[in-house]
């Protein structure tokens, strides 16, 4: 396995918030992570990125748990783009794709041209060329969503481990990402909210409710009228589109009386 979670509980604020999760990533599979706001995607990714601790239960990276990877080796193997990013950062696009690159070096030595390929080739999938020079704080929700990514890329990462990177994207962009996330050589897992991106983009899907895993599987096991109406509360009709289930939300029945 490439991430795994056993029995993964872990607390907040007096609060138990992942309850039990059992999740097993396979090497080279995009997962998708769904769930209602508050779920508790966000918590389980950064717990498989090793950047907390389960209260229970274990993570592992590879055939290692979490806490048996010293700290270095695993921020040079695993790579996470978090939701939220800082403006005040005084730094260019090309700069802060190049952070990318510093768990791989060692001492104070510059960054090599093997590491300046490698930057650039980020920046190109991520279609950030043209934008290297341009500062941090000047560049639109998507452009520094795109940055984050690039980053990401350029760690050369065994795992890959992204919070909704599409929430500020437009729809070119959202498929494009999604699409060279699928295409990379790396083991994937994405909190995503769109049903229908999940259902073509990726391999798998668990969804979280209240902390635990409800439905787990492929996206056409999961991806059901019934999950989606238990999980969400709402009404659709799913269909299959190219191959992969389509999401058709219905409105809310009126209320007769
Ligand atoms: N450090 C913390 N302290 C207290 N509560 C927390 C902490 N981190 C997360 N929570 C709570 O845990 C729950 C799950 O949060 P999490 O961010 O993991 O959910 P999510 O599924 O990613 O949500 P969203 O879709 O809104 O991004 C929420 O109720 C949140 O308020």
């Amino acid at each position: 396995m490439s991430l795994t979670a056993n029995d993964v509980s872990w607390s907040a604020g007096g609060a138990l918030i992942l309850d039990g999760v059992r999740l097993r990533v396979e090497p080279g599979r995009t997962v998708g992570l769904l769930g209602p706001n508050g779920s508790g995607k966000s918590s389980l990714l950064r717990l498989l990125a090793g950047l907390r601790r389960p209260a229970s239960g274990t993570v592992a990276v590879g055939d290692r748990t979490t806490d048996r990877w010293p700290r270095r080796e695993l921020a040079r193997r695993v790579a996470v783009v978090e939701q939220q990013v800082g403006t005040d950062v005084d730094l260019t696009v090309a700069e802060v794709v190049a952070l990318g690159r510093t768990p791989h070096r060692s001492g104070w030595g510059g960054r090599s041209a093997a590491d300046e390929e490698i930057i650039r080739r980020a920046l190109a999938q991520t279609g950030l060329d043209g934008l290297a020079h341009r500062r941090w704080h000047g560049l639109s929700g998507g452009e520094r969503q795109r940055a984050q990514i690039a980053r990401a890329l350029a760690q050369e990462p065994v795992e890959l481990v992204l919070d909704e990177p599409t929430n500020h994207l437009d729809i070119a962009h959202q498929l494009d990402l999604l699409a060279l996330v699928r295409r990379l050589p790396v083991t994937s897992v994405i909190a995503l909210h769109d049903l229908n991106l999940a259902g073509m983009f990726c391999d798998e899907l668990a969804v979280l409710s209240g902390g635990r895993v409800v439905a787990a599987g492929t996206p056409r096991e999961v991806l059901t009228e019934r999950t989606i109406a238990e999980v969400y509360g709402v009404r659709c009709e799913v269909s299959e589109v190219d191959g992969h289930p389509h999401v058709r939300f219905l409105p809310e029945l009126p209320v007769s009386g």
